[in-house]
């Protein structure tokens, strides 16, 4: 609906900063800068998430991070995939708007 859509629009043209240690998590996967737009931080997370073999083998939308810093930061054990809003709300916590 609106609602997503509006969503959509903000991931590719609102900026955030990462509180300093989701921002060390970033550049662990491969991040060279300290504002993001919502797309780029979650393409960080995945490309993190994809390195590290966080995900479960056998339910593969399961991610197991409470022996990671993504736990810390996230502040759970494990998260599915397939919950984006708890994910955003999750990923939000850790991140600042930068107004432009
Ligand atoms: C375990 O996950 C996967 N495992 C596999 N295997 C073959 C094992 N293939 C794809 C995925 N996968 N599915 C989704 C995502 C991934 C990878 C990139 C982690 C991303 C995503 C999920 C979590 C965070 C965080 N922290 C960041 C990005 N994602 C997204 C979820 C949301 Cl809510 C927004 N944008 C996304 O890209 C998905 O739906």
């Amino acid at each position: 609906g609106e609602e997503l859509n509006a969503a959509g629009a903000a991931s590719e043209t609102e900026l955030v900063r990462p509180k300093v240690e989701f921002g060390s998590l970033l550049q662990h996967a491969g991040a060279t800068k300290d504002v993001f737009t919502m797309k780029e931080v979650m393409f960080y997370l995945g490309q993190y998430i994809i390195q590290k073999q966080l995900y479960d083998q056998k339910q593969q939308h399961i991610v197991h991070c409470a022996q990671d810093a993504l736990g810390r930061v996230l502040g759970v054990d494990s998260f599915s995939v397939k919950e984006p809003r708890l994910l955003f709300a999750m990923v939000t916590k850790n991140l600042v708007a930068v107004k432009n």
